[in-house]
């Protein structure tokens, strides 16, 4: 293995999240590697937002570091670290697209914000990034005239409109049927060949942790802090944890 696979893509070191005084969670120390899906997992509440938030450097820890390769996000300047953010790609779980927007229009946006791109060429790459989702042909659509399936994968290609090197994703398939989510959880394995990029999820669907995710943490409310890491095929074969054992196994038995 050559050192530049060797280091993690990500690393989350001793990282204390807080809303002012209110602790969230403590203790986070996770590697997210190159090319992985991996999953911000755990019960409701207890942080995995707030989590991927301060990992995309939206808030700044309390406490701990996110290194990004050989930067710790909030060791450097502000320049630095919007910079370092324009290799991020965000996709959150509510108001993912403008509704007054067409979807080319919605895809654009970052390339409008973010580049020197002619009006022609944005128009381009938005529907490249539309046909990547398996939305060719839909530029012109409204949010209101598409179904939530279309919704969310146009929301994923304004999220890889500057080619970005990392995805943060809130829920991509939150309110979807199980046939749509399954749908999303296969166009994320293909964007993750497409674009070599990296990518963390939040999500509490167990058949996505289980079918797409490639490494994993498991956030727990009561302790507020990580009880394991790794692959979710693995901790179900083996971590000895029951709250982990617990969700893993939808709530059955964490001693079966
Ligand atoms: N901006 C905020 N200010 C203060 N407290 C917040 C803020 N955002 C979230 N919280 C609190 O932080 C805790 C963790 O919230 P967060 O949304 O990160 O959890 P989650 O695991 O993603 O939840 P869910 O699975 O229900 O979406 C909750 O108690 C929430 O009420």
């Amino acid at each position: 293995m050559s050192q530049e696979q060797a280091q993690a893509h990500i690393r989350v070191r001793d990282l204390t999240l807080k809303y002012g005084s209110k602790l969230i969670q403590q203790d986070l120390t996770f590697d997210v590697n190159k090319n992985d899906i991996f999953i911000i997992m755990g019960g409701s509440g207890c942080g995995k937002s707030t989590l991927l938030k301060h990992m995309m450097g939206l808030y700044r820890p309390a406490e701990g570091q996110v290194w990004v390769d050989d930067n710790s996000l909030w060791d450097v300047s502000d320049l630095q670290r919007r910079a370092m953010m324009k290799n991020f790609g965000v996709s959150y779980q509510a108001g993912a697209l403008i509704s007054s927007l067409t979807l080319a229009e919605n895809v654009g946006m970052p390339l409008e914000l973010y580049t020197e791109l002619s009006p022609k060429e944005v128009a381009e790459l938005a529907s490249l990034k539309l046909s990547m989702v398996g939305l060719a042909g839909f530029e012109g659509y409204y949010p209101s005239e598409i179904s939530g399936g279309m919704i969310k994968r146009a929301a994923l290609a304004r999220a890889i409109a500057l080619d970005p090197e990392i995805l943060f994703f809130d829920e991509p398939s939150a309110g979807l049927d199980p046939i749509s989510a399954r749908l999303l959880d296969d166009l994320i394995l293909e964007l993750r060949e497409s674009m070599k990029s990296t990518i963390v999820i939040v999500t509490h669907e167990l058949a996505s942790i289980f079918s797409i995710g490639s490494n994993a943490v498991f956030l727990d409310a009561d302790t507020q802090t990580m009880l394991a890491t790794g692959n979710p095929n693995q901790l179900l074969a083996s971590c000895d944890d029951a709250k982990v054992q617990q969700f893993l196994r939808r709530g059955e038995a964490a001693n079966a």
